[in-house]
């Protein structure tokens, strides 16, 4: 034969998980996406439709709502269970992996004082996705649109010119992205919670306190300073969209504009990307990503 079945996998994708702690001092609400993507012995289903072998994704999402009620916990944590759950559990899979995204929700303050179960959605979203083939868990936590700005700080000139350039060089302009950003850990036992705030707190400083010439500069400077606050990280990728600020040219108004109004354009905007590794890290294999 000259086709043959390549990589596959399924699951059930976004599964809407909240989930509510009643302590009498005050209600938690945890809210969840997971998705689950199982890989093995597939060929049966695919080639011949034998199911057999295939738990059905219905069964995977009805598992993410019986595991949530013995508590969540950290993202990481409810991935690694359900992910060694899959593998250790169902004989034609050998690989799971579980992405979850974690919204937001703040306690609302009223006369000062914290509510006791009323909340707001707040920006930012927290993720984990785990991998685990039987053997290893590879752990890869991270965070989506986190969106930072800085007003002055900002430059990008020097750069190559060709005959389509019309770009003028800045020195000082504004510097505004939504930060998404994935970090490896080497192990898959930590404090996740207190690494996820240290890994977000370095990368806001490193915004805030790195004099940018570029965005890839920056970039660089926040994936290095995560990386250097927390040895048990092996990798960080960032990606950044440019959200570019145009000074409006008042002229016609016989206005002037020192810096202060600007157009925020939504597209296009300029994309960067990249990583930063340390040394010797073990080799994340197929769980990056
Ligand atoms: O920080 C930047 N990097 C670029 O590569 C680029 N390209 C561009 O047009 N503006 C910018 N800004």
């Amino acid at each position: 034969m000259d086709l043959r079945l390549g990589d596959n996998q399924y699951g059930k994708a976004e599964v809407r998980l909240v989930r509510v702690d009643r302590a009498e001092a005050g209600h938690t609400v945890t809210d969840l996406n997971v998705s689950t993507a199982l890989a093995g012995d597939l060929d049966a289903t695919h080639l011949t439709g034998d199911n057999s072998g295939v738990l059905p994704t219905d069964t995977q999402k009805n598992t993410v709502y019986a595991f949530a009620r013995d508590g969540v916990g950290e993202p990481e944590e409810f991935g690694l269970r359900l992910a060694r759950h899959f593998v250790d559990t169902t004989p034609t899979i050998t690989r799971a992996r579980v992405h979850l995204e974690r919204y937001r929700w703040e306690r609302i303050t009223v006369d000062g004082q914290p509510a006791h179960h009323s909340f707001a959605r707040a920006a930012g979203v927290r993720t984990a996705t785990v991998t685990y083939d039987g053997t290893t868990a590879w752990v890869v936590s991270g965070l989506t649109d986190l969106t930072v700005m800085n007003t002055t700080g900002s430059e990008f000139h020097g750069f190559h010119r060709d005959r389509f350039t019309t770009l003028p060089e800045a020195t000082d302009r504004i510097l505004a992205t939504a930060v998404t950003a994935r970090w490896r850990h080497a192990t898959d036992t930590a404090n996740w919670a207190e690494s996820f705030g240290l890994a977000r707190g370095a990368l806001l400083e490193a915004f805030a306190d790195t004099h940018s010439r570029s965005l890839q500069q920056t970039l660089h400077a926040m994936g290095e300073r995560v990386l250097r606050g927390q040895p048990d990280l092996a990798q960080i990728r960032l990606s950044l969209p440019n959200k570019h600020h145009f000074l409006v040219d008042l002229s016609p108004f016989d206005l002037d504009n020192p810096g202060e109004v600007f157009f925020a354009a939504d597209r296009p905007y300029g994309l960067i990307e990249g990583e930063v590794i340390r040394d010797g890290a073990p080799d994340p294999g197929l769980a990056w990503w």
